[in-house]
């Protein structure tokens, strides 16, 4: 198998090339605003202050919306890290050679990665996802799930990194795996070296941003390295400049695991299922998801803030705040994982918690003065 897709032509690939081989599911509004009222008055009659559980609140109010109840119950929690090679590698834009994609994917399978042993301390099943990479795992094996719209990226310096059928292919794969899959809730990771370049296009494009406040350095790039990484991205960028629209974006920059999981987005967000985002890569995936379909924003849960120096910029283009902020810089669906207590929690206050009158317990003002 070659290492990258085999060169492709340079036309530009425009939003509405993907959307004609594809159908995007009709995703309705997470955010009622009666049953927000309902959720916030039982979160208010529960035995504490108002408010003092603070965003735990505010997330229990968002998975009693998600999951159209008062008593939300989390489900068999499902994983899935979306792994996939990018051309641009070739461009030393990451500390790490690409062959580390297909080296990790076994890893997660052994079980020795960081997400393998985070899903598995929280009882989530994991699943993997080849949707590119550059290389033949010889079909589906327990937890892996192979999924390819193509070998790999082209190479975005060079030319768009994804044809529109590749791109729509890769959207179509996540949307078809959410429907094999059980449960209520999809916590999203990913794999691919050089995936931070792709993110940080897509972020800037996006967003409005500059390519230079989006860049960061990835597994570890320093110094005149990531000078270089800002340059070729930099470059990349306009090369790329009639990529506009989401879609065309996604082709013209990858990657096939950052599509892939924008197919899941769309249609988790579709059945209701709760969404929990990791790290910048992911993230960048919501953007696009989002710009296509506003709704899918709703259902989204941002697990963490990461040390990735365009995160910040995406979840404020999103108006959102993540729940944690430990400084990881990891991807894989770590952060996703590590917040899932949070989430276990929230709903369970709500569904277990008493209210002032069931335990008896006086509210605040009803004593006499
Ligand atoms: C051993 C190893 C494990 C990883 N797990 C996630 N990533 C993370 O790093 C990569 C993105 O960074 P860049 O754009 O600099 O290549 C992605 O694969 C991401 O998931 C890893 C990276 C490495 C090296
Ligand atoms: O935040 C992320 O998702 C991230 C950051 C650095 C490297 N890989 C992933």
């Amino acid at each position: 198998m070659p290492a990258y897709a085999p060169a492709r032509d340079n036309r530009a690939v425009t939003e509405s090339d993907i959307l004609s081989l594809l159908r995007l599911p009709a995703i309705a509004d997470a955010e009622d605003s009666a049953q927000a009222l309902r959720l916030q008055q039982l979160l208010d009659d529960k035995t504490k202050p108002p408010g003092s559980l603070g965003r735990i609140e505010q997330l229990a109010q968002q998975l009693g919306l998600i999951l159209a109840s008062e008593a939300p119950v989390l489900q068999a929690p499902q994983m899935l890290v979306c792994a996939a090679d990018h051309g641009l590698a070739a461009q030393g834009v990451s500390a790490f050679p690409q062959e580390v994609t297909r080296q990790m994917v076994e890893n997660f399978l052994a079980g020795g990665a960081a997400v393998s042993v985070l899903a598995r301390q929280h009882g989530i099943a994991l699943t993997v996802v080849d949707c590119g990479v550059a290389h033949d795992f010889g079909g589906d094996r327990p937890g892996l799930r192979v999924r390819k719209a193509a070998p790999g990226t082209a190479d975005a310096s060079l030319g768009p990194a994804m044809r529109a059928a590749e791109c729509a292919q890769a959207i179509a794969h996540g949307m078809d795996l959410v429907r094999e899959l059980p449960g209520n809730a999809l916590l999203l990771g990913e794999m691919g070296i050089a995936n931070t370049s792709a993110a940080t296009l897509l972020t800037a494009r996006l967003t409005g941003h500059e390519v230079a406040a989006c860049t960061g350095s990835g597994t570890g790039l320093v110094g005149p390295a990531l000078a270089h990484k800002l340059r070729v991205l930099q470059s990349v960028y306009l090369r790329h400049a009639d990529a506009r629209t989401p879609l065309a974006a996604l082709a013209a920059f990858g990657g096939l695991e950052i599509a892939t999981l924008v197919g899941v987005l769309l249609q988790g967000a579709r059945e209701r299922r709760v969404l929990v985002v990791d790290g910048f890569i992911t993230t960048a995936a919501v953007l696009v998801a989002q710009a296509l379909a506003p709704a899918v924003r709703g259902y989204c849960v941002f697990s963490h803030l990461s040390g990735e120096r365009g995160h910040a910029i995406a979840l404020a283009h999103l108006g959102v705040r993540p729940l944690l902020d430990l400084g990881l810089r990891l991807g894989e669906g770590s952060g996703a994982a590590l917040a899932w207590p949070l989430l276990q929690s929230a709903s369970l206050l709500l569904r277990e918690m008493a209210s002032f009158a069931g335990a008896g317990v006086s509210k605040r003002g009803e004593l006499a003065v």
